[in-house]
C-alpha cells in the first residue's frame, strides 16, 4: 500500500511575524496569521492589516537544511543576519530553498527560513520535508556533466562552477564533470567508454554543437546497445533512457531556449534538479544509405547553410559571427535547383499554421506521440525516387529554384526570432515542417526574414510553402548520381566549372551545404526521417505566461 504523505501544520516565525505553515504533500504553504489571531505574540501588527500566503509546490523544493541561529551561518557557511529578539525566542530555524518564477520564463531559487522555539518541532520538519523529497523519483541523484569550454563566449566552466555547481550541492546531485579537450571529445566518451548505468542523466555545458555531440554520444550508444543499425534510413531506433540536460552557454542556445522559454544557465540547472522530462523528436538523416547525422532543431539547405559554411570561418567572431555571415549571404542572394520530396503527416492533431504554440504539457504532442510510438518513421511507404515516381501514393513532389530549404523539427525559436523558424512547431509530435523558400527578389526575402522576428505570419508569401512531414528527401538538379556527389569534392569543381564557363554572369552555385543543427554535411542529396520523442530533456516545455507578468508569484491577500 503507498504510504500517505504525513501533513504538517504549525505556528512558525519568519521575519517578525507568526505563520500558519502546512505541509500536506504536495504544497507548503505559509499564511501570515493577523495580528489579533496570533497566538504567540513578538510583533507590532494592526489587527485589521491584511496578511500573505506563499504556496510552493513540494517538487519545486530543492532542499531543506537547519540553520545555526546562535553561530549566525547555516549549513551552507552563507551568513544569516537575524533580529536578536526573534534570535533569542525562537532559536530553532530551518531554511526552504525553493523554485520562484521571475520574468521571462526565468527561474530563480529562493530561501524562506522558519524559526521555532522547540527544537523537536523543528527536526520534525526538516525529516518530513525531506521525506517528501526522497518520495520525488523523477529526481537526478547522480549525473555526468561535460562542459565545452570554447562555446559560445568561453564561458562555459565559469558559468557552471559559479551559478550550477551551487545549485547541485544545494540539491545534494552529485556530478562527474569532464571539461571536453577537443570537439566531439563529448559524443566519442558517450558512445564507448561512459559507464552509463550510474547516472541518472547527462548534462552539457555549451551550445547546439555540444548539445548535438551529447545526442549522437546516446542515440548512437542506445542502438550499438540494442543491435539497431543506424545506416538503415527505414530503421525504428530505440528511444535513450537517460535525460539530457543543457546549461546554455553557445552562441545560438536554440534547444534551451525551445524547450523552457531562456537561455538562462540557473533556470536550466533547477529544470535539471526538479527532474523536468520534456521528450524530443529527432531525425536522421541519410545519404545514399548510410547514416550522417542526426538533427534536432533545424536543417537548413540554401540560405541557413551558406550563413553557416561562412561562419564557420570567423569563429574568432563569437556570436556575432552569425550576424556578420548572415548579412553577406543575404547580400550575395543565392538559389539553388532541385527536387523535394515528402511525405505529409496527414492522421495528427496540428498544422504549421496553427496559432496555438507547443507549450508544458502539449496536448498535441501527447496525441501525436501516442500515435507515432508504436510504428516505424517511413509509415512503409519508401520514399520515391523524384526522376521516375513522382505521383507515388501519398507523397508530394516539389521541383524549382530554392533561396532555402529548412525542416524545422521544433520552432527553433531563439534570441535572435523568439517565434523561431516554425512557430508552431511541436518539440514531440513526431513530424517536422518544411519550409520552402522559392526564389525571389531580395526585397520579398528580406520581408520573409524579417517576419521572423515579429508576430507576422512568414509563410503568408506566395513564394514560400511549408508541409508538416514525417519523411522528406532532397535531390539537387545537378545531381547526377547521388552516391557520387560529394560537396566537398564534386560541389566545388561543378560550381568552379559553371563560373569558368560564365564568368560574367552572378550566376548561383550548383549546390549549398546542409546546415544540421549547426555542422554542415558533407552531402547535398539527403533522405530524412523523424523519429518521434527519440530522447528527453530535464525540461518541461514553455511555461505560459500568467496574464500580468508582475503578478506570476503573488503575495494573495487574506
Ligand atoms: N574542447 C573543445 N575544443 C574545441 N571544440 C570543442 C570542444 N568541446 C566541444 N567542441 C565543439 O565546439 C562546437 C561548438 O560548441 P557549442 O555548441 O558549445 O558552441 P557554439 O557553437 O558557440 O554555440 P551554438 O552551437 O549554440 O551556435 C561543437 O560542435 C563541439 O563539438
Ligand atoms: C535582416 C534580419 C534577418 C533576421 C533573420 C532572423 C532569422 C533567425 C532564425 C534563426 C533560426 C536559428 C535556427 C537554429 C539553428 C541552430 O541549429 C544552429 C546551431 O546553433 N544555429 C545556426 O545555424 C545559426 C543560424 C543563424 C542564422 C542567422
Ligand atoms: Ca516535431
Amino acid at each position: 500500500m503507498e504510504k500517505q504523505p504525513r501533513l504538517l501544520a504549525s505556528q512558525l516565525f519568519l521575519k517578525n511575524s507568526v505563520f500558519e505553515v502546512l505541509l500536506n504533500g504536495v504544497l507548503l504553504t505559509w499564511k501570515e496569521i493577523p495580528a489579533n489571531k496570533k497566538v504567540v505574540s513578538g510583533s507590532i501588527h494592526h489587527p485589521f492589516k491584511v496578511g500573505t500566503s506563499h504556496s510552493v509546490s513540494v517538487s519545486e523544493i530543492l532542499a531543506v537544511r537547519e540553520l545555526d541561529v546562535g553561530g549566525g551561518t547555516n549549513d551552507d557557511g552563507r551568513w544569516q543576519k537575524m533580529p536578536q529578539k526573534l534570535t533569542e525566542a525562537y532559536p530553532y530555524a530551518f531554511t526552504v530553498s525553493y523554485v520562484e518564477r521571475a520574468r521571462q520564463h526565468r527561474w530563480r531559487c529562493s530561501d524562506v527560513t522558519f524559526h521555532c522555539s522547540d527544537g523537536a518541532l523543528r527536526q520534525q520538519w526538516i525529516q518530513t520535508i525531506r521525506e517528501q523529497l526522497t518520495a520525488l523519483t523523477s529526481r537526478p541523484k547522480h549525473l555526468l556533466v561535460y562542459i565545452n569550454p570554447y562555446g559560445g563566449k568561453q564561458q562555459g566552466e565559469c558559468i557552471y562552477e559559479q551559478k550550477v555547481a551551487p545549485l547541485f550541492a544545494c540539491a545534494s546531485i552529485s556530478t562527474d564533470v569532464i571539461v571536453t579537450e577537443h570537439a566531439n571529445h563529448a559524443r566519442d566518451h558517450l558512445k564507448t567508454e561512459a559507464e552509463l548505468k550510474k547516472y541518472d542523466g547527462v548534462v552539457c555545458v555549451g551550445g547546439d554543437g555540444m548539445f548535438s555531440e551529447i545526442v549522437h554520444g546516446l542515440v548512437s550508444r542506445t542502438q550499438r546497445d540494442n543491435g539497431v543499425d543506424q545506416n538503415s534510413p527505414e530503421e525504428k531506433l530505440v528511444p535513450c533512457s537517460l535525460r539530457i540536460g543543457i546549461i546554455p552557454a553557445g552562441s545560438t542556445d536554440c534547444i534551451c531556449y525551445a524547450t523552457v522559454g531562456i537561455n538562462d544557465p540557473v533556470t536550466s540547472a533547477l529544470h535539471v534538479i526538479v527532474g523536468d522530462s520534456q521528450p524530443m523528436d529527432v531525425c536522421s538523416v541519410h545519404h545514399n544509405n548510410t547514416f550522417l547525422r542526426y538533427s534536432i532543431s533545424l536543417l537548413g539547405y540554401g540560405f541557413y547553410g551558406d550563413v553557416l559554411a561562412d561562419s564557420e570561418r570567423k569563429r574568432w567572431m563569437g556570436p556575432a559571427r552569425y550576424d556578420f555571415s548572415g548579412f553577406k549571404t543575404f547580400l550575395t542572394h543565392h538559389h539553388y535547383e532541385g527536387a523535394v520530396s515528402f511525405l505529409p503527416a496527414t492522421d495528427i492533431l496540428g498544422t504549421p499554421r496553427d496559432k496555438t504554440r507547443c507549450r508544458a504539457g502539449c496536448f498535441i504532442c501527447q496525441h501525436n506521440g501516442q500515435l507515432y510510438s508504436g510504428d516505424s518513421p517511413d509509415e512503409s511507404k519508401t520514399a520515391p525516387d523524384v526522376s521516375d515516381r513522382e505521383y507515388e501514393v501519398g507523397w508530394g513532389v516539389v521541383r524549382g529554384k530554392f533561396l532555402a530549404i529548412n525542416a524545422a523539427s521544433m520552432s527553433c525559436a531563439c534570441p535572435r526570432s523568439p517565434m523561431g523558424l516554425s512557430p508552431a512547431a511541436h518539440l514531440a509530435d513526431g513530424t517536422t515542417d518544411l519550409i520552402l523558400v522559392r526564389k525571389c527578389s531580395r526585397f520579398n526575402f528580406l520581408r520573409h526574414l524579417l517576419r521572423h522576428t515579429s508576430k507576422d505570419d512568414q509563410f503568408d508569401m506566395t513564394f514560400v510553402e511549408v508541409h508538416r512531414v514525417r519523411r522528406f528527401r532532397f535531390t539537387p538538379r545537378h545531381c547526377q548520381n547521388d552516391s557520387e556527389l560529394d560537396l566537398r569534392e564534386n560541389g566545388k569543381q561543378l560550381f568552379s566549372q559553371i563560373c569558368r564557363d560564365h564568368p560574367a554572369c552572378s550566376c548561383s552555385p550548383a549546390y549549398s551545404s546542409w546546415n544540421c543543427d549547426g555542422e554542415i554535411l558533407p552531402h547535398a542529396a539527403i533522405e530524412v526521417g523523424v523519429h518521434c520523442q527519440l530522447i528527453k530533456l530535464f525540461a518541461r516545455g514553455i511555461e505560459e505566461q500568467p496574464l500580468f507578468e508582475d503578478l506570476a508569484n503573488p503575495p494573495c491577500a487574506l
